[in-house]
């Protein structure tokens, strides 16, 4: 049997909106096995990003547990979480989070330079490359347009070739040319180092790609999660 990288059980979150609670997510337990590339797929406000963020370990559930390569991460403190997330995932989100001072060269260095890699700037090259954006390297993001922005993000997370990428609408700015390098680009991640994608998209075209694909509606799931 194949390793369960990842593991919800029961997860809920409630937001509370004035006098009112607002239930967006209800009793969602699923398991993804590493090396599984699963989209999660849902209407707008079905409760896709909420999840990602829940199961990535940068938003808290209200109750249920998660479980990321063995280790419940539900009760750690944000001290013990960060070491976890920085081990073991990367994050390609909507907002992109480039730090304003760096340069798209640096900004994608970064993490492999937390770590010391004495290859950061050698591997952010080439993946700035990748993604077509060599000749822009020495751009700040204020001088990156929306989508160019997205894709130095998309390099930053994939530098340290995390065990899994949580991915929400990793192409949502992109047109399709570029839209189609992206996912070539995690598809390639998930082939060679076995890299467990979890993304959320609105795409039939990247979700035909998936090994599974996990429905929302109104933050329930539609199918069962367990591993196909
Ligand atoms: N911080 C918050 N406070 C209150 N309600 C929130 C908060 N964040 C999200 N919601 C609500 O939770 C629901 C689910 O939001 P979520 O962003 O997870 O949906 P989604 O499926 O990712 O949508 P989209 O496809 O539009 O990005 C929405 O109804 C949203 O309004």
């Amino acid at each position: 049997m194949r390793e369960v990288i990842l593991e919800a059980n029961e997860l809920s979150k409630t937001y509370t909106i004035g006098e009112r609670q607002e239930s967006v997510l209800e009793a969602v337990s699923l398991q993804v096995e590493a090396g599984e590339f699963v989209v999660i797929s849902g209407t707008s406000g079905s409760g896709k990003t909420t999840l990602l963020s829940i199961l990535s370990g940068l938003d808290r559930p209200s109750s249920g547990r998660v479980t990321m390569a063995g280790r419940d991460i539900t009760e750690l403190s944000e001290d013990e979480l960060a070491p976890v997330r920085n081990e073991l995932t990367g994050f390609v989100f909507q907002a992109f989070h480039l730090v304003p001072s760096l340069n798209a060269l640096e900004n994608v260095m970064f993490p492999a330079e937390l770590k010391r890699d004495p290859a950061a700037k050698d591997k952010a090259s080439t993946l700035l490359q990748k993604v077509g954006l060599w000749h822009r390297r020495h751009n700040y993001p204020q001088q990156l347009s929306g989508g160019e922005k997205q894709r130095v993000a998309i390099c930053r997370a994939l530098i340290n070739t995390p065990k899994i990428i949580f991915a929400d609408e990793p192409t949502g700015n992109l047109d399709s040319e570029n839209s189609r390098s992206i996912i070539e680009l995690l598809l390639e991640l998930h082939r060679e180092h076995n890299t467990t994608l979890v993304m959320a998209t609105h795409s039939g075209e990247v979700a035909a790609q998936a090994d599974r694909i996990i429905q929302l509606h109104d933050g329930r799931l539609q199918n069962g999660g367990g591993v196909g």
